[in-house]
C-alpha cells in the first residue's frame, strides 16, 4: 500500500540533518514500515519562484538523458532522478553500497508543520538560505544509515561515519588555460578551502586532502581519516545510535563569528565525547576506531569506483563548457570573448564535434559532478559472535571484531544549467587560491 504522510504524521518526524538541496528527518513513531527510515525532503532557495514540483527535464537534458529510457518522457522529477540512479549510476558503483530508496506522497500541511517543528533545529545560515518546497508533493524514503538496520543493535552499540570525500583526482586535461595551469597541481578541494576562508566560511584550513583518501593505500587513507577527524568541516560526522556525536548539524562546524577560543572549547568537548563514547560502545581507542574506519574504506573499494566515476569529467570544465554550448545550441560565450587564436583553434575542435559525442562528454561530466559531491556512510557494531563475514573488519591493534555496512548517499543528478556556474566559479576559487599560494610561497609558510 502507498505511504502517504498527512499532518497528523508530522509530528513523529524530527531533524537529523540537511546539505544544501535537503531536509533529512529521522523517525520516532511507531509504523513498522518507517522505522529505521529517514525522510528527505526537498528544499527550495528563499525567494525562488521555481516551481520544482513541476520541474522536469528540460529539451536539452532529455537529450543528455536520452540513454535513460522513456523517463526522459516523464512529468515527474522523481521518476527522473530514479532512473538516474538505477540507470546511470548503479552500473558504474554497483548495486551494493546503493540505496535508491522510494518516493511518498507528502501532503501540503504535512510539509508546512515539518518546516515550523525543525526551524529552531537548523543551522541559521542554512534557514536564511533555503525552506522546504512546499510545491512537492513527495519525498524520498530511505533506510537510516546511521543504524544497522535489522533491529538487533541493543543500545548504545552501532557507531557510524559520514565522510564527504569530494573530487579525489587533479586534472590533466589539455584543455585548461596555461593561467590555469594550478588546478594540475593544487586539488579542487584545497583551493575551495582557500576561498572559503577568504570568504570566512571556515576558520582554518582543512587538514584533508582528497588525494590520500583516495590513493587505495591503506596508510595514506588512514592518514586521511585524522585529518578529516582534525578538521571535520563538512567533510565529517560520526555518530552513535543515529544521533550525531561529532561535526557539524547540516553544515561546516567551524562558526567562523565565534571567538577561536570558544571554538576550541567546543570542538575539544565534541571530542571527548566521541572518545567516550567509541570507548564504552567499542571498548576502543579514538585511534583504533579511526583505524576502523580507513581499514572499511579499503576494504570495501568503494572509493576505487568512485573515483572512476569522477574521472568521467577527462576534459575538465574548461573543455567540457564548449560541448555544452554545442548541446545547447547556441554561440559559445567563452570563444566569443576569447582573443587567442591558439586558443579558439583547440576549442574549434571540441566545436566540431558530431552532437552525439558532445552529448557524451556532458552527460559524463555531469555524471562525474554526482560522483564529486555525494557522501558515504559506513556504520559498525561489534562481532560478538557467528560467522565471520565478508563484511567483517578485525582490528589488529584491538584484537576485536566489528561488522560494518557502507551505503552512497546524495546521489542527485545535477542540472545541466549548472554547467555554467561550473565554469564560473572556477577562477574565483583560482584566482583567490593563487594570490594566497604565491604570497605563501613567498613568505615560506606552506
Ligand atoms: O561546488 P562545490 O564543490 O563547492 O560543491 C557544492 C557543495 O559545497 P562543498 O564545497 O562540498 O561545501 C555544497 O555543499 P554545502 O552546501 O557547502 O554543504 C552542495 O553539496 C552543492 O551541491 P547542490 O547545490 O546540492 O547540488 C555542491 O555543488 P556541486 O559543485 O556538487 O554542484
Ligand atoms: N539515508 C540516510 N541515513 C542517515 N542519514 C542521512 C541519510 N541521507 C542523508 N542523511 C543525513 O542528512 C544530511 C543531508 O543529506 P544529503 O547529503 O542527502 O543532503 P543534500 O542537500 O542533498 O546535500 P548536498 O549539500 O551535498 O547537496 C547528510 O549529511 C546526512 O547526515
Ligand atoms: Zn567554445
Amino acid at each position: 500500500m502507498a505511504i502517504i504522510l498527512g499532518a497528523d504524521d508530522a509530528k513523529d518526524w524530527f531533524y537529523k540533518g540537511e546539505g544544501a538541496a535537503n531536509l533529512v528527518l529521522g523517525y520516532r513513531g511507531s509504523s513498522p514500515a518507517l522505522l529505521g527510515k529517514v525522510l528527505r525532503v526537498e528544499k527550495i532557495p528563499k525567494g525562488s519562484t521555481r516551481a520544482s514540483e513541476c520541474e522536469v527535464l528540460t529539451e536539452h537534458e532529455k537529450l543528455v538523458w536520452a540513454d535513460i529510457g522513456e523517463v526522459v518522457e516523464s512529468t515527474s522529477k522523481k521518476v527522473v532522478q530514479q532512473a538516474f540512479v538505477e540507470t546511470v549510476l548503479i552500473p558504474l558503483l554497483g548495486a551494493e553500497h546503493i540505496d535508491g530508496g522510494i518516493q511518498v506522497i507528502v501532503s501540503r500541511e504535512f510539509l508546512k508543520i515539518i518546516e515550523k517543528n525543525v526551524r529552531n533545529k537548523r543551522p541559521v545560515w542554512r534557514v536564511e538560505a533555503a525552506e522546504v518546497d512546499l510545491l512537492c508533493d513527495s519525498a524520498l524514503l530511505m533506510s537510516d544509515h546511521s543504524i544497522f538496520p535489522d533491529g538487533s543493535c541493543k543500545e548504545g552499540s552501532c557507531i557510524s561515519v559520514e565522510i564527504k570525500p569530494k573530487c579525489g583526482f587533479l586534472p590533466y586535461s589539455e584543455f585548461i588555460v596555461g593561467a590555469n595551469a594550478i588546478k594540475k597541481s593544487v586539488t579542487r578541494f584545497r583551493m575551495h578551502q582557500f576561498l572559503k576562508l577568504h570568504k570566512k566560511e571556515v576558520s582554518q584550513m582543512s587538514e584533508y586532502d582528497p588525494l590520500h583518501l583516495f590513493s587505495g593505500s591503506l596508510e595514506r587513507i588512514n592518514l586521511a581519516i585524522r585529518s578529516l577527524f582534525a578538521t571535520p568541516q563538512n567533510n565529517f560526522r560520526i555518530f552513535s545510535d543515529g544521533s550525531l556525536i561529532y561535526g557539524g548539524l547540516g553544515g561546516v562546524m567551524d562558526n567562523t563569528e565565534c571567538e577561536a577560543k570558544q571554538l576550541q572549547e567546543t570542538k575539544k568537548a565534541a571530542e571527548d565525547r566521541a572518545k567516550f563514547l567509541i570507548q564504552r560502545d567499542f571498548g576502543i581507542q579514538l585511534d583504533s576506531f579511526l583505524e576502523l574506519i580507513a581499514e572499511a574504506i579499503f576494504k570495501s573499494g568503494m572509493l576505487k569506483q568512485l573515483l572512476a566515476t569522477q574521472k568521467l569529467d577527462v576534459i575538465d570544465i574548461e573543455g567540457a563548457i564548449h560541448a555544452y554550448y554545442n548541446v545547447i545550441c547556441q554561440p559559445c560565450l567563452v570563444c566569443k570573448n576569447l582573443g587567442d587564436a591558439a586558443l579558439l583553434h583547440r576549442y574549434s575542435l571540441l566545436h566540431s564535434l558530431p552532437l552525439d559525442e558532445s552529448l557524451k562528454i556532458v552527460r559524463e561530466y555531469l555524471t562525474a559532478a554526482t560522483a564529486k559531491d555525494c557522501s558515504l556512510m559506513i556504520s559498525f557494531r561489534p562481532k560478538e559472535c557467528g560467522d565471520w563475514a565478508a563484511n567483517c573488519i578485525s582490528l589488529r591493534s584491538s584484537n576485536k571484531i566489528f561488522e560494518y555496512r557502507a551505503y552512497y548517499i546524495d546521489m542527485d543528478m545535477k542540472h545541466l544549467e549548472k554547467m555554467v556556474y561550473y565554469y564560473k566559479s572556477d577562477p574565483e576559487s583560482l584566482s583567490v587560491s593563487s594570490i594566497i599560494e604565491n604570497c605563501c610561497i613567498s613568505r615560506n609558510v606552506m
